[in-house]
């Protein structure tokens, strides 16, 4: 989705690619990171809005209109005074499922190619951020969480079967971290992954790289996409992901007597 500095705009036009996709039979519909407002930290306090608030109250609506999950995609999401960049979801029949914010937030200096730094102006998370569907349970991150294997793993094994990322790779990152960090992901946890990105506004002050993409539980890129707004059908086949677990019986190959992945707080 190209996003514009105008929130309306953005709101509207979600709402069409919504409707758009729905018709052509998505039953879970997913939104970028910072749908509707411009991924830059000076913008995420203007922006911000509580959740529920008028843009959840409008995702629930049009989720309820085509009787679709919709995975809200982040928004700035302001509580408390704090900031944070945050993932709404929403049942068919339009109820706030749950929210995920933010966990890991970006913080990277790449000297002569991009320096930003999330916490000038947001807070992290501190929820793992799970739900069900009758398909399977998904888990939930944002972006910049997709680099950290142990929230994978987690919610592996609370017994998610597909992990949804709604991001904004950048033109430094991107090209060469994107994929196999979506692969790794998938291969290691053995789920279906995807990553969703906004399309690229070379005038933006941070130019997003684009390219949002399904990986498979193993690791096969099932749909992508270049650049520039289009919508990403993939089917997900929540049988699949027991068929390779049967065949690669990794996870419970684990030597649990010797690491563990450890949840501190929840
Ligand atoms: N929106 C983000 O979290 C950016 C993450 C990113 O570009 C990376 O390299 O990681």
């Amino acid at each position: 989705m190209a996003v514009t500095a105008v929130k309306s705009e953005n709101l509207e036009h979600a709402v069409t690619l919504i409707n758009k996709a729905a018709t052509n039979g998505a039953q879970l519909i997913i939104l970028p990171e910072c749908f509707n407002s411009p991924y830059d930290t000076t913008c995420f306090p203007k922006y911000a809005e509580s959740i529920p608030g008028p843009t959840s109250d409008i995702l629930a609506q049009t989720a309820n209109d085509n009787n679709v999950y919709i995975i809200g995609g982040s928004i700035p999401e302001i509580d408390n005074g704090e900031v944070y960049n945050t993932c709404p979801v929403f049942s068919p029949s339009g109820k706030l499922l749950t929210k995920h914010r933010k966990m890991h937030l970006v913080d990277i200096n790449v000297p002569g190619k991009i320096r930003f730094r999330e916490a000038d102006s947001l807070s992290p998370g501190c929820d793992f951020t799970t739900f069900d569907t009758p398909y399977c349970k998904v888990g939930i991150g944002v972006c910049y969480d997709l680099r950290f294997p142990e929230l994978a793993h987690i919610y592996g094994e609370m017994g998610c079967k597909f992990l949804v990322y709604p991001g904004a790779f950048n033109m430094t990152t991107g090209p060469s971290h994107m994929e196999p960090l979506l692969r790794a992901r998938a291969v290691d946890n053995e789920v279906y992954v995807a990553l969703v990105s906004g399309a690229r506004n070379e005038t933006a002050s941070y130019v997003a790289w684009g390219h949002s993409t399904v990986v498979s539980p193993w690791g096969d890129v099932l749909a992508t996409t270049e650049h520039l707004e289009t919508i990403v059908y993939c089917d997900i086949d929540p049988d699949f992901v027991d068929k390779v677990r049967t065949h690669l019986p990794i996870l419970s190959q684990k030597r649990t007597d010797m690491y563990s992945t450890v949840v501190k707080r929840k």
